[in-house]
């Protein structure tokens, strides 16, 4: 018996450049949070399971403006910046972090502070239909444990970075880790505490290795770092090949491109998920394909720091694996939704080059645009396969991961695939009404 079934239209993807749309199904989710079968109007049980379903109140029927869409992943987010979201973004990288980002995370030692932030940084994950994060922390272990009980407490899908940074010639004395050795032990028991809190919570909540990036480590972190992700067997972020800053620095100190460092260290794994990638080469996408290490596309953040477009249709086409983040606060806003659109804008631009000045042949890189199909892939499924979450699509066998949202009124008549454009173009957080993690209601609009 289902514990829960929901009947209405969904949309999922089902590849990268294909969407499901379904009308009136009937979701049928299991005691586990699991969809456990999906029935058609034309199954022969379909009038019978709804009348159950609606007899014992186990139904949520969908309004006919209302459609269903699995939960986001957001595949890079940084949650202590969440206060300063929006601000200072026609700065360069560097400055950026030092005259920003680093003081604003150095608050995060205060518990306290930490609490008011990420209690709300996560409610707005979820109150803009994501359900799973993969997020950067700060040094701080107390700091990081608050993120990580809050994800559970909220019913986030939490994977939670400890920041390394120990360089100290590019990060300040007030923000870095005394010493590699001081950052390594201080990972490691976050590792054991975060692991302790999953079996006691039986959620989706893990330690994730994570160096800032190339510059703010020096060897012997990026050393012990490769160590630590092998022996656990952990997901790795980082930032890679962001920004031409960052793309040329790797080549100064180490004559190896950024993603050869990070290779060298033992980095790229399979469960490794790199941010940005805006400079990385075609030898750079193939080492990552070889190694099934994830990029995380920023298309908001890239518009400020990334010195240029990802080109996601070429790399979707080659099988790199993609997924979308908001990068909070290189991004300013939480909602994937936002950052589907601005991916679809980038890659026209990208198609179409931008000088003016130049014949039109020359300006651009034709064949680039993708379309928002393509954006929802990364946004859903691409997103749950680099995390190796079995979410992303409402599809049997698959978690109950998703968001009800409601359509702004038409005018006009429209197809379903109509229909998936303007929920994918218009949806604000004010459109989303309830969002689900594991059949469980996480998020209710009032
Ligand atoms: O967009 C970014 N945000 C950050 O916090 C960061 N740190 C290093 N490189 C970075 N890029």
């Amino acid at each position: 018996m289902a514990e829960l079934t929901i009947h209405g239209t969904y949309f999922s993807s089902k590849d990268p450049n294909h969407v499901q749309a379904v009308q009136d199904a009937l979701i049928m989710i299991d005691s586990k949070g699991i969809i456990a079968r999906i029935l058609h109007r034309k199954d022969p049980e379909y009038a019978k399971q709804l009348q159950v379903a609606r007899q014992q109140e186990r139904l949520v029927e969908l309004g006919a403006d209302q459609y269903l869409l699995p939960g986001f992943v957001d595949l890079h987010v940084h949650a202590p910046q969440w206060p300063q979201a929006g601000l200072a973004l026609d700065l360069p990288l560097a400055k950026w972090l030092n005259h920003y980002t680093f003081p604003l995370e150095a608050k995060l030692s205060d518990p306290t502070y930490a609490q008011k932030v990420y209690q709300d940084f996560v409610h707005n994950l979820l109150a803009n239909g994501t359900t799973a994060a993969l997020m950067f922390g700060t040094i701080h272990f107390s700091a990081n444990m608050i993120l990580a009980k809050e994800s559970v407490k909220q019913g986030l899908r939490g994977f939670v970075g400890q920041v390394v940074m120990d360089n100290p010639s590019t990060s300040p004395e007030y923000y870095r880790n005394s010493s590699a050795q001081a950052a390594l032990s201080s990972t490691e028991k976050f590792i054991h505490a975060v692991r302790d809190l999953q079996t006691q919570s039986g959620q989706t909540i893990e330690p994730v290795i994570t160096p800032r990036f190339v510059p703010s480590c020096t060897d012997e972190a990026l050393f012990g770092l490769g160590r630590l992700a092998h022996q656990y067997d952990l997901p790795v972020q980082s930032h890679l090949s962001e920004s031409n800053w960052e793309h040329g620095y790797a080549i100064e100190r180490f004559g190896q491109r950024d993603t050869e460092v990070m290779d060298h260290f033992g980095l790229l794994t399979k469960r490794a998920v790199m941010a940005h990638g805006t400079q990385l080469t075609k030898d750079d996408w193939r080492i990552l394909r070889e190694r099934h290490s994830a990029i995380a596309h920023c298309p908001i953040s890239n518009i400020y720091f990334g010195n240029g477009v990802l080109p996601v249709k070429q790399l979707l086409a080659l099988h790199n694996q993609l997924g979308l983040g908001s990068d909070i606060s290189g991004g300013y806003t939480p909602s994937l939704f936002h950052n589907a659109r601005q991916a679809v804008k980038s890659s026209q631009q990208l198609t179409d080059g931008v000088d003016n000045q130049l014949p039109a042949e020359k300006r651009g890189v034709a064949g680039s645009r993708i379309t928002m199909a393509n954006a929802f892939y990364l946004a859903t499924r691409g997103g749950a396969a680099a995390l190796g979450l079995k979410t992303g699509v409402i599809q049997a066998g698959y978690a109950a991961d998703l968001q009800v949202v409601k359509m702004h009124r038409a005018l006009m008549p429209l197809s379903t695939a109509d229909i998936f454009q303007r929920l994918m173009y218009q949806t604000e957080q004010t459109d989303i009404e309830t969002v689900f993690v594991n059949g469980q209601p996480v998020y209710q609009r009032n």
